[in-house]
């Protein structure tokens, strides 16, 4: 069987998604992949690429076809053996996933976070001015979108104080690891080992404390909702997913401002565009770039046949900014719709925990529109590389009180 080839300009089948340079600055390689077709075959890891809104959209809402559970990174586990058990959750389809889904999801939804929500705004006045009080200069990485994830989001899941500076590096890690074994991973590999011990300790019922996120999700395997192999594989869940990614989040948002004059002046007159803000800087800078699927039959997408057990890379960022979805798609637009975006994914896999990033980000933002009324670059910022991460090292930015 032949794989028709879609018309691909000469180098887009050539791109590296893992290359440095790629992650160094994707969109341009986006822009390429999305002219090129809607679906392009990568040679250098012989899976398809998909980079435009309407296919990336297509394989979320269509698990049975684009199935997770040979898992979402470029290992397929129908061949090797994954880095780590696989995640009940992210790495596992109906009916497997059902049971943790059903479980986890009403953990976190907006009316469960209320009680959070006045703790959080409390936590993200006193970073704030931490902050603000050594100066109108700062780094939104490192003095703002770092600290505060780190210092709310452990305690409501309930893990113990002793070394969550293992958390950022796990996370990282795990995000590498969805990519091939590039420099990103091989020089993590060697100081992982105790990093993920310290992860699963974390995870055992007698290690977390009885009001977190941990301690409702033993509860559901001691109600027989799920057993209790799954119940620590679920916290992993949410240690994994549930910082390296709000840190990009809130970077993302301080960043849409800080590049778009008039935006803090237009929060402040109407703090009811803050939620739309955050879904927009999210659109705009998408955490998670990336993810695969795996065909489970043979497929055919936009005439280029995909055949069963293939690999499909699915650009989320790119999606994102493609323009046959997005009026202007580049431009961070407090007028614009955002909903529809991809950055929490899609169907039955949407993140769970968006409401937790959401409110994360709302805490900083509303903390920092009340005592500031606008913001700039204070100097050239430095991108953090990951292969499936976007964001930030480091982000100066000046800030004005008023
Ligand atoms: C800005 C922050 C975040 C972004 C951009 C993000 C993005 C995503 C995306 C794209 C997916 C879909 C994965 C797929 O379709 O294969 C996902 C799933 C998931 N996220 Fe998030 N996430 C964020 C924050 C969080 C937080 C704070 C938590 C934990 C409280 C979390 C926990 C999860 C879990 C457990 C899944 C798997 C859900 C499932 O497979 O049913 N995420 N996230
Ligand atoms: C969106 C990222 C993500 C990473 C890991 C997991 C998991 O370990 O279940 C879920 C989501």
């Amino acid at each position: 069987m032949s794989i028709v080839e879609s018309p691909t300009t000469p180098d887009a089948a050539s791109i590296d998604p893992f290359d440095l340079e790629f992650l160094r600055d994707p969109l341009p390689h986006h822009a390429a992949l999305r002219d090129a077709g809607p679906v392009v075959r990568l040679e250098k890891y012989g899976v398809y690429a998909m980079a435009r809104y309407d296919e990336v959209h297509a394989a979320l809402v269509d698990w049975q076809s684009f199935q997770s559970a040979a898992g979402v990174g470029l290992s397929n586990f129908r061949h090797e053996k994954p880095w780590r058990p696989p995640s009940v959750l992210l790495e596992a389809d109906p009916p497997r996933h059902d049971g943790p889904r059903a479980v986890v999801a009403p953990l976190l939804t907006t009316r469960r976070l209320r009680d959070l929500e006045q703790q959080w705004r409390a936590d993200a006045a006193t970073v704030v001015d931490a902050v603000l009080d050594r100066g109108e200069e700062f780094d939104a990485v490192t003095d703002l979108a770092e600290v505060f994830p780190l210092r709310v989001f452990p305690d409501a899941v309930g893990i113990g104080k002793e070394g969550r500076e293992n958390l950022l590096p796990y996370g990282d890690f795990a995000f590498n690891a969805f990519g091939p074994p590039n420099e990103l991973v091989t020089s993590a590999a060697p100081h992982m080992p105790p990093v993920t011990e310290w992860i699963g300790r974390q995870c055992l019922r007698e290690n977390l404390t009885e009001d977190g996120f941990g301690a409702q999700i033993w509860a559901a395997a001691d109600r027989g909702e799920i057993s209790p192999e799954h119940a620590p594989m679920i916290v992993r869940s949410l240690l994994t997913a549930g910082v390296d990614t709000t840190v990009t989040g809130i970077a993302a948002i301080v960043h849409a401002l800080a590049h778009t004059p008039g935006a803090v002046a237009r929060l402040r007159r109407d703090r009811s565009l803050t939620r739309t803000a955050f879904e927009e800087a999210v659109r705009l800078t998408s955490p998670v770039q990336t993810f695969f699927r795996t065909a489970t039959r043979d497929l055919q997408v936009g005439g280029v046949d995909i055949a069963d057990g293939e690999k499909i890379l699915m650009f989320l960022g790119s999606a994102n900014r493609d323009p046959r979805r997005w009026e202007d798609p580049d431009t961070f637009d407090l007028d614009r719709d955002p909903s529809g975006h991809v950055a929490f994914g899609m169907g039955i896999h949407q993140c769970v925990g968006q409401h937790i990033a959401r409110l994360e980000a709302i805490c900083v933002l509303d903390a920092l529109l009340d005592r500031i009324v606008d913001i700039e670059p204070a100097a050239p910022e430095q991108r953090h590389l990951n292969n499936t991460l976007v964001g930030w090292e480091h982000m100066p930015v000046r800030v004005h009180r008023g």
